[in-house]
């Protein structure tokens, strides 16, 4: 984890302008979202856990040698959230966090199964969502809705407890919106969460699976033929196959990029050699994201200035890139009128400046 978020080489003025601008987030998950504050104090809550309490040996704790040590950390996290109480607290902080960026929307993807599997009452758990949901709208002025991930090696047992989670008439919370598919990729081939996603897609949920994380394109195919995914989430080797990129793109397909993420589970080697660019140019829509962001020492403001920095964008440009996300996400017409407008005359008061 880094410990400071300002992208060195962007403009002290354009990191400015990055902090004030409203913004739609489409890949955040919710357990990835605890700041160093809420971990280090549900970790002091429970003192069995092996999440250090001091934020300052949080750093080290969450430096990952490879993907599948990121999810053995990210689950040693999850075991700290044991009550309604502390996912309340969770999803409400998490929200606060956002509108300090200016998030106006989110789609954070929950991994109801962790919980429940872990004893947490599956309606004491979607009552403390919605509650967090509403306060937060309410207390913050930003707009949460859900996206339900299966954890795709937990194994199938997991996909038909998520399935059911999500499309339960007396389970399902208002603001869940879409089913996704999360983490390792390897040896967790897509087609065989196909039931899944049918039975979330007739219950009208959208599709929106990682994939092209940690495996090659094949896998985004997959995604996009077998789980009908509307999104990809991250989709970065799709730069390895010029056919998949224009397929993306004129399908308008978006990509939920998360550049920081990327180099934090070491998926992308550098920042430099990440593929963003050969997106933009191949016409794909691109939306950035930050994923987990304290456990990757970044927040959205730093991911929309390594953006602006690998894409060389100014003001206009980093605001066509929040509009993208808002284009992405599922908010109806008039709410994605509202922050689109919303972007515009910000823009123009900042040029005029
Ligand atoms: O909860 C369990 O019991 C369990 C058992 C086996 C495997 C798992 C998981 O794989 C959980 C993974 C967890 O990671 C989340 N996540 C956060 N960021 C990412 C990402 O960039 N790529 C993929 N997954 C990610 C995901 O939402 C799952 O909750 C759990
Ligand atoms: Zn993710």
């Amino acid at each position: 984890m880094t410990e400071h978020l300002v992208e060195p080489d962007v403009p002290r003025d354009l990191n400015a302008f990055i902090a004030g601008l409203p913004k739609a987030e489409l890949h955040v998950h919710h357990v990835g979202s605890a700041s160093p504050r809420i971990v280090s104090e549900l970790a002091a809550r429970h003192p069995d856990s092996r999440v250090p309490t001091d934020p300052e040996a949080l750093v080290d704790y969450f430096t990952f040698t490879d993907f599948a040590h990121f999810v053995e950390v990210y689950l040693s996290v999850v075991e700290l959230i044991r009550t309604p109480e502390d996912v309340r607290l969770l999803t409400y902080e998490v929200a606060r966090d956002m509108a300090r960026q200016q998030v106006r929307y989110a789609e954070l993807t929950i991994t109801p199964y962790s919980s429940t599997r872990r004893g947490i009452d599956e309606r004491a758990f979607m009552d403390a969502i919605e509650d967090a949901r509403k306060a937060a709208e309410a207390d913050f002025g930003t707009v949460l809705r859900w996206c339900f991930d299966i954890p795709g090696e937990a194994g199938l047992e997991s996909a038909e407890e998520t399935a059911r989670l999500a499309t339960d008439d007396r389970l399902r919370p208002e603001g869940l919106v879409s089913f996704g598919l999360g983490g390792p990729e390897i040896g967790v081939a897509r087609p065989q969460f196909k039931p899944y996603f049918d039975r979330a897609i007739a219950a009208g949920l959208h599709s929106v699976p990682h994939a092209g994380e940690t495996t090659g394109p094949q896998t985004v195919w997959d995604a996009l033929t077998h789980l009908r995914a509307e999104r990809i989430g991250h989709g970065t080797s799709s730069a390895q196959d010029p056919k998949l990129l224009a397929h993306l793109a004129e399908r308008r397909i978006p990509l939920e990029v998360c550049p920081t993420s990327n180099i934090a589970t070491r998926a992308v080697r550098t920042l430099d050699e990440h593929p963003i660019k050969e997106f933009t140019r191949a016409g794909v829509l691109v939306t950035i994201n930050s994923d987990d962001p304290p456990m990757f020492g970044t927040d959205l403001n730093n991911e929309y200035a390594v953006a602006a920095r690998l894409l060389g964008l100014d003001e206009r440009g980093l605001a066509d890139l929040a509009k993208n996300a808002v284009e992405a996400s599922f908010l109806d017409e008039p709410g994605k009128a509202a922050i689109r407008d919303e972007i515009d005359r910000y823009t123009a008061t900042w040029l005029a400046s």
